[in-house]
């Protein structure tokens, strides 16, 4: 085996976050009445991890179980989607991969550099200008001076923010910010590329090139993991998908065959929505 080759390996990964909940009645009533969790919003699909009241059941404090025993491997060459209702964990599964949290876990091992375009503004300063960003982001990464003055080339030809550039990135619209980020994010190819679906906002020009940058550095990395509601964007990029619901793994296999599964469960809870009046 290589040692040097990227790997992620979680065992039995569980992750809560605990909430004030601020004496809200209604909320109360609903954890008692259910025993402990809210599974489904009154109609409709499931939404959010399971909320518990924890061991003290008149603590003002409760718990979202956003993860539940999350055990999985991934090698060199997988490219992982993760796909899920709104709230079923992709994003603090994304997060825990990228240690920005620290869950209970009997193992947690993340072999590789990683870089992660999670955050809009993760790592950047908003008062400082976008191209003192750049700076700063290659001061970061322990970048040679002639190293950063080629980042900032890069960025500012790909990010194409004009006088923008010069200007603190407090002031730039969502849209600008995406340019910015991503441009940053993928100047460098890590091992591991951990990526939220908010790559896909901007304009479609910049679709199209942010694309074609993306396969160059996925293309470049031994491990992708990334989150999507486009069902054909993990077509496109995965070759394997794991299937979150309510923090815990459902299905983890060939994107066909959880695809299949995923449609024909969307397709069954559309069916049982009731009618619009
Ligand atoms: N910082 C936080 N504080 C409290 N609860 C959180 C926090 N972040 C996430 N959660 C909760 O954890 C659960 C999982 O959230 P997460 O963002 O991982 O879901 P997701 O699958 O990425 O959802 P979406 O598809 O809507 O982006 C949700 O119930 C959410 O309410």
């Amino acid at each position: 085996m290589n040692d040097d080759a990227a790997s992620i390996t979680l065992e039995h990964v569980n992750l809560d976050f605990p909430i004030f909940r601020s004496g809200s009645r209604s909320l109360k009533k609903l954890l008692f009445s259910q025993g402990k969790n809210l599974l489904r919003t009154a109609r409709g699909p499931r939404v959010g991890g399971d909320i518990t009241l924890g061991h003290n059941p008149h603590s003002k404090i409760v718990h979202v179980q956003a993860l539940r025993d999350i055990s999985l491997h991934i090698g060199a060459g997988e490219r992982v989607g993760l796909l899920g209702h709104n709230g079923a964990g992709k994003s603090t599964l994304l997060r825990v991969m990228g240690g920005i949290y620290h869950p209970g876990a009997r193992r947690l091992d993340i072999h590789g550099s990683v870089s992660a375009l999670l955050d809009l503004h993760s790592g950047m300063n908003a008062e400082l200008t976008g191209r003192e960003n750049i700076t700063l982001f290659g001061r970061q990464k322990g970048l040679s001076t002639p190293r950063i003055r080629q980042l900032e080339t890069d960025v500012e030809a790909f990010a194409e923010l004009g006088a923008f550039l010069d200007l603190p990135v407090r002031l730039y619209s969502s849209g600008m910010s995406v340019r910015l980020g991503f441009g940053l994010a993928t100047a460098t190819a890590p091992q591991i590329l951990l990526m939220d679906e908010w790559f896909m906002a901007g304009d479609r020009h910049f679709q199209e090139r942010a694309e074609r940058r993306l396969t160059a550095m996925v293309n470049a990395t031994d491990i992708l993991v990334m989150t999507s509601h486009n069902l054909g964007v993990l077509e496109k990029w995965c070759n394997r998908l794991i299937w979150m619901e309510g923090g815990r793994i459902r299905m983890d296999g060939a994107p066909p065959a959880v695809l299949a599964a995923y449609r024909a469960q969307v397709h069954g809870d559309a069916q049982d929505a009731p009618a619009i009046p």
